[in-house]
């Protein structure tokens, strides 16, 4: 659990993060997003203390992070950065046993936990473990700089942009991934991004930032229908809200007895976004929704996706 109270940073005159506070329950994905500017990293850097407070104080599980020496705490919370930040010179395996080794873990403590995440993050061992960074496509460093932040089993993980470069359809399997390894593990998330789709997808809450302040921190669902300004509401962007409140929802929250009269069928957990997009593609009105084994298990129907696209009354 993170837990940041009436935080303050100032560089001389210049308040660059003015008396933020927010939570982030264990296991929580929190996203902070925002102009550029508006102090997003900044937030973040306190969190570990490579930048420190001026003012406030943050919690980690309820201990103070001024309690222990800054390097201490560094090695408890994982940090992924864009680009990735490996060291070039030294191995997959030696970049992500950083921290392990740092801490004083033994070599088979240290070989085991490696291979571990390289399996986790679907980069075979065998072929992986001592190639350089460079040997490595964008899509697979990006995983070894986040197995790395994960190493020596943070309860924690701080990502400044993590996917920022990569191309639309891996970045996509790159945040499938991080929700899958984040639901595996339980660690809690603080991730930044200037991304609002990212946050949507990946955030359980989302901070919105502006001029150094937080001015609304809710679940995606709420920033959408009832943005707090139109700063906000500006953010989230207008012609896009009904699509991503669709986003949010799945086929199984609208699914119906009975079977559509052909089309190419969707699955429970099919976003409602995607089914939405099917149907106009294939000009139909309802789609059959089939299990994983393809059996037809009911319909979704365009009208039921329509209603759950408008605002709340
Ligand atoms: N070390 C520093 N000294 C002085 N000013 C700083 C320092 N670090 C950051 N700032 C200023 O603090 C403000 C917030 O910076 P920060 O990097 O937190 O913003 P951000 O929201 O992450 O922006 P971006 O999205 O562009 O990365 C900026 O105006 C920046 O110039």
């Amino acid at each position: 659990m993170i837990e940041i109270e009436n935080v303050t940073k100032r560089y001389g005159d210049n308040t660059v993060v003015d008396d933020v506070s927010l939570r982030v329950e264990k296991g929580q994905v929190a996203v902070i997003v925002g102009t550029s500017g508006s102090g997003k990293t900044t937030l973040l850097r306190m969190v570990n203390r490579l930048v420190e407070p001026s003012e406030g104080r943050i919690l980690i599980n309820g201990h103070d992070t001024r309690d222990m020496p800054a390097y201490q705490l560094r090695r408890k919370i994982g940090y992924a950065i864009q680009g990735h930040g490996l060291f070039p010179h030294r191995t997959v395996a030696e970049n992500i046993a950083t921290v392990p080794h740092l801490a004083g873990w033994d070599r088979a403590r240290i070989d085991t936990r490696v291979d571990e995440l390289l399996s986790l993050f679907q980069l075979e061992p065998r072929h992986y473990r001592d190639r350089h960074p460079v040997q490595l496509s964008g899509g697979e460093q990006q995983r070894v700089g986040v197995a790395r932040a994960l190493a020596a089993e943070p309860d924690v993980l701080l990502m400044d942009e993590p996917f920022g470069a990569l191309d639309p359809i891996i970045r996509a399997k790159a945040q499938d991934d991080l929700l899958d390894i984040q639901r595996k593990t339980g660690v809690t998330v603080l991730l930044v991004t200037h991304d609002m789709d990212e946050a949507m997808r990946l955030g359980d809450l989302i901070a919105v930032m502006a001029e150094g302040k937080v001015v609304q921190y809710a679940d995606p669902a709420t920033l959408l229908v009832k943005p707090a300004t139109d700063f906000v509401d500006n953010l989230v962007g207008t012609a896009d809200r009904p699509f991503r409140l669709l986003s949010l929802r799945k086929v199984d929250d609208v699914m119906e007895p009975g079977g559509a009269d052909g089309g190419e069928p969707v699955q429970p957990s099919t976003s409602l976004r995607e089914a939405y997009a099917n149907m106009l593609w294939q000009g139909r009105e309802a789609l059959p929704v089939v299990d994983a084994s393809g059996a037809a298990i009911g319909q979704v129907r365009l009208a039921a996706i329509s209603r759950l696209a408008a605002r709340p009354a």
